[in-house]
């Protein structure tokens, strides 16, 4: 059988290069493409790439995924900085390469998707719930696109459970002290040196709390997700949004 010709972009980052030696050491693909910034996008079509795994900059993957989409190349994207716009024009492009598939993970670690799995399941039965993810310095963006996601997943659960919106009981403070809001699930962002990626999940009601937690403590914790993605993408034409829809979750 042949094997699945994957690229990589992103390559020389902190999750590119985990990932670099993960396709290579995977025995049903072969990595084609090492791209780090600078080198040119021309080189998946002559590397003859059929998914690009995408682990740049919220500033590169809108490009990035753009030249794969018209070039006919699958995208498995662990990019951040998912917004309704941005998702928006990434669908108008599979629009216009209806057998092309892009799966975006939030988060390709197992402990991750399970939290937010466990998260939604549990946010109907709590007055309040706030969100807390802890990354390391290098970390570009804030919130975490996990957590984004989390807190969305927290809201939506919320509404079609008829309950509403969370009200921040807040009078007096400084600006920025209660985190952001997420659809009305406060979001805090921690960043410190000797993190990876880190994430709980605080829910309250009277008399008592859940928290849910996961860490990640290597890059590793991602590739499993990345490969399955990378084979399942290939398959599945269009948008998928989270590696939740790749699982069988029971
Ligand atoms: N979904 C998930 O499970 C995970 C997602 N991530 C996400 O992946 C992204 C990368 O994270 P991380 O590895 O820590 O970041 P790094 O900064 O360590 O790596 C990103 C790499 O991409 C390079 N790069 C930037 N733009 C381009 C481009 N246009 N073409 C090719 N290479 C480019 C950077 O180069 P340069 O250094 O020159 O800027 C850098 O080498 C982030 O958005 C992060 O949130 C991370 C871990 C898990
Ligand atoms: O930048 C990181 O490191 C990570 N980014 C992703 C995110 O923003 O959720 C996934 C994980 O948290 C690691």
């Amino acid at each position: 059988m042949s094997k699945l010709r994957v690229a990589v972009i992103g390559a020389h980052g902190r999750i590119g290069s985990e990932a670099v030696r993960a396709v290579a050491a995977a025995e049903d693909m072969e990595l084609v493409a090492e791209l780090g910034r600078g080198d040119e996008l021309e080189t998946l079509t002559r590397a003859g790439a059929q998914v690009a795994v995408e682990l740049t900059h919220p500033d590169s993957v809108m490009d990035n995924l753009e030249f794969c989409l018209a070039n006919g190349i699958h995208g498995v994207v662990g990019t951040t900085g998912w917004t309704e716009d941005r998702l928006a024009r990434l669908n108008s492009w599979l629009d216009a390469a209806p057998s092309t598939g892009v799966l975006i993970a939030p988060n390709f670690s197992i402990g991750a998707v399970l939290t937010m799995t466990f998260a939604r399941q549990a946010a109907r039965f709590f007055e309040s719930a706030e969100v807390v993810e802890l990354h390391h310095r290098g970390k570009a963006d804030s919130p975490s696109g996990t957590a984004t996601r989390t807190a969305q997943l927290i809201a939506a659960a919320r509404e079609d459970a008829g309950l509403p919106r969370q009200e921040d009981p807040t009078t007096h403070g400084l600006p920025g002290a209660r985190g952001a809001d997420v659809d009305g699930v406060p979001v805090h962002a921690v960043r410190l040196r000797g993190l990876l990626a880190h994430q709980e999940v605080l829910f309250g009601d009277t008399g008592e709390t859940l928290t849910i937690r996961h860490d990640s403590l290597h890059h590793s914790c991602f590739m499993p997700g990345i490969l399955l993605g990378a084979r399942r993408v290939v398959d599945t034409p269009g948008l998928t949004f989270g590696l939740e829809h790749f699982l069988d979750l029971g």
